[in-house]
């Protein structure tokens, strides 16, 4: 656990650059600072490990006061990654992520074959431990940093804007294998970030700061897109945050119909004007027919899997597809059915209800990362 009270920063010229901290972050769980330039989220950061002392409040980590401790012992508990990874540009990738568990006083080759364990985790090959970070794309470096931050396997990460240089794409990809790791490795993270889709995407936790360096709120995801506290957490999650919660919804439970998924060849003898999913022998959707005219088979677009994604996904598929239906199909890509986006709507508002009136819903899961 990681705890601010009341946690102040004012640097000697004057800045108030945290003011009245206080938060918890739970063990085993990812916590992320988001807000605005200059709200103060590196240097709460950074308040964790020392690299900046609080002028006022106390930091705890496990229950102690982070000024009692000695800088370099805890640090050793505490990975840091930040934007640009950080590496040593002279040595190689795999001495880079081998540099902890050597200064903790593992040989050479313990501390390589470490290394190797570490960069294979975060998804890097052995052939490229042996390039220098000046070799690897900004994706490879910043997996680099995490490995080398995770190296020493310290229970807590720091992560400071870890994947703000890389591409979207890229930056998906980070995303996600950071997620599987957490799930696998269940570290005490805090992650810094002015995004607050990644905060989202990541947190188990977002504490929302605004200038100033006061908190304005510390919420699950959840809470923050469902009840923002105030006009400026509203006006930073932004316009789509209805849509956005839709991630939050279950689609294990729509109303699937069944009745316009049919073969080719019922395909080629159907009259009327309604629109047919015409499936292939093994089940799978090949096209939309529009029953109206004898057209070619228009594409499926994105199927959605029920109880795997989340209703955000649905709609998504709904609106994009030709016949404004959104097609369900089970694990092995067979059509289950088909449901429209006016259904998904209301499936959606069902979802709301319940949860404004407290019902238990079986429509509500845990965020579909
Ligand atoms: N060493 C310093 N001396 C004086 N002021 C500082 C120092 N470091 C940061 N500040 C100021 O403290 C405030 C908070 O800075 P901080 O870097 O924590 O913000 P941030 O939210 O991480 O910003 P960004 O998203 O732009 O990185 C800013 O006004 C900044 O200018």
């Amino acid at each position: 656990m990681i705890t601010f009270d009341n946690v102040e920063k004012r640097y000697p010229d004057g800045t108030v650059a945290v003011d009245g901290l206080s938060l918890e972050v739970p063990t085993g769980t990812l916590t992320v600072f988001v807000g605005p330039s200059g709200c103060g989220k590196t240097t709460s950061l950074r308040m964790i490990n020392r690299m900046v002392e609080p002028s006022g409040g106390r930091v705890l980590v496990g229950g102690r006061d982070v000024l009692d401790e000695d800088p370099r012992i805890l640090r050793r508990g505490i990975g840091y990654v930040i934007q640009h990874a950080g590496l040593f540009p002279h040595r190689t990738v795999v001495d880079n992520v081998a540099t902890v568990p050597r200064l903790l006083g593992a040989s050479r080759k313990e501390a390589r074959a470490t290394a190797m364990d570490v960069l294979t985790r975060v998804g890097l090959g052995k052939e490229l431990a042996q390039r220098y970070p000046a070799q690897l794309s900004g994706g490879q470096q910043q997996r680099v940093g995490v490995a080398r931050a995770l190296a020493a396997d310290p229970p807590i990460l720091l992560m400071d804007e870890p994947f703000s240089a890389v591409d979207p794409v890229v930056r998906k990809d980070l995303q996600d294998e950071l997620l599987r790791l957490q799930s696998v490795l269940a570290k005490t993270i805090v992650l810094v970030t002015h995004d607050i889709d990644e905060a989202i995407k990541l947190g188990d936790r977002v504490a929302v700061l605004r200038p100033g360096g006061v908190l304005a709120q510390y919420a699950t995801p959840e809470e923050l897109l469902t009840s923002p506290a105030d006009d400026f957490v509203a006006g930073f999650l932004g316009v789509d945050r209805g849509v956005r919660l839709m991630s939050f919804f279950s689609s294990a439970d729509l109303p699937l119909r069944t009745d316009p998924i049919v073969t080719r060849d019922d395909a080629e003898l159907a009259v009327g004007d309604s629109w047919l999913l015409v499936a292939d022998d093994d089940g799978r959707p090949a096209g939309w027919r529009d029953g109206s005219t004898d057209t070619e088979l228009l594409p499926v677009g994105r199927p959605f899997v029920p109880g795997r994604d989340p209703l955000r996904v649905v709609l998504d598929a709904a609106v994009l597809s030709p016949s404004g239906h959104a097609v369900a199909v089970d694990d092995d890509g067979r059509a289950l059915g088909v449901i429209s986006g006016e259904e998904v709507a209301a499936a959606v508002r069902a979802a709301h209800n319940r949860r404004e009136t407290g019902t238990p819903s079986p429509l509500e899961m845990r965020k579909s990362r």
